[in-house]
């Protein structure tokens, strides 16, 4: 089933979520257009990760919609599970698996043959820069590791979109150059990214589309020119647009490194 031209990857109108008395996203609307490489940027505790996790079904809102490339997430799941990867936040992993058969374990769930699993699991374990740790247990791969596998299991199935929560947290600088290739290479063929993330150079040099989220709300989303606006980086903007600009918090801190 194709999804008709202009059809964003992802809608959301007024979406809600509170955990008990506090508020963590607060009548969210999104409109993520397709074949972008977009960034979610937003401070700690912004709500990115409570709004990935409703817009991929993982957790559900309290009020809203949210529509994946033209279906409703929580009316459709299974359909739209089928056509999108999510590398979470956090991610928990079959450990006592090698890297290799955690692959293989995911292509068979996604209902793929196996020989089309071994074919793209050997494929992504080599781009990735896996393969000779292939056959390790994942319980012993290092974080960035872990990220890469997680990246090759969400990737597998060659989903519509791929959401990624901090994909590049905790990654040295080769594998998050080689992460950036692979998605590079995957928006250009008309796939969309939608990444977390709260360090500014890494979604100016990558994002084309930039959505702002901070205490629960978007505060600006557009192409990255339009949300950089007269800023001289997005840094500059984002700073502005969550009210941070010009409070000098550590200047409180008058006793740190006075006299002892
Ligand atoms: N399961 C939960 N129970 C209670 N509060 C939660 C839960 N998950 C998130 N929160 C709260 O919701 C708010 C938003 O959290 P969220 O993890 O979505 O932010 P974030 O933008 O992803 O932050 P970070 O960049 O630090 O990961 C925070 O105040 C957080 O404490």
């Amino acid at each position: 089933m194709e999804t008709g031209a202009g059809t964003p990857a992802v809608r959301v109108q007024d979406l809600w979520k509170a955990f008990g008395p506090s508020v963590a996203v607060a009548g969210i609307d999104l409109t993520l257009p397709a074949g972008k490489f977009i960034g979610l940027v937003g401070p700690n505790g912004a709500g990115k990760t409570t709004t990935l996790s409703m817009v991929t079904g993982l957790l559900r809102p309290d009020r809203g919609t949210v529509e994946v490339v033209g279906r409703d997430v929580w009316r459709d799941p299974v359909e739209v599970k089928s056509r999108i990867g999510v590398l979470p936040e956090g991610l928990r992993l079959f450990e006592r698996l090698s890297g290799r058969e955690l692959l293989a374990y995911t292509g068979r769930l996604r209902g793929l043959p196996g020989d089309e699993v071994d074919k793209r699991a050997a494929q992504l374990l080599d781009v990735l820069d896996l393969a000779g740790a292939q056959h390790k247990l994942v319980v012993d791969y290092s974080t960035g590791m872990r990220k890469k596998i997680g990246l090759a299991a969400a990737l597998l199935h060659n989903p519509e979109v791929l959401f990624l929560d901090e994909p590049f947290e905790g990654v040295d600088p080769v594998s998050a150059q080689t992460i950036r290739g692979v998605l590079e290479r995957y928006t250009r063929s008309g796939a969309t990214v939608v990444f977390s993330s709260h360090v500014m150079e890494l979604v100016e040099s990558l994002c084309d589309w930039v959505a702002v989220i901070a205490a629960g709300r978007i505060r600006a989303q557009g192409t990255l020119a339009d949300v950089r606006g007269d800023a001289p980086s997005l840094q500059q903007a984002f700073l502005e647009l969550v009210g941070a600009n010009g409070r000098d918090m550590a200047s409180d801190l008058d006793w740190l490194g006075g006299a002892r």
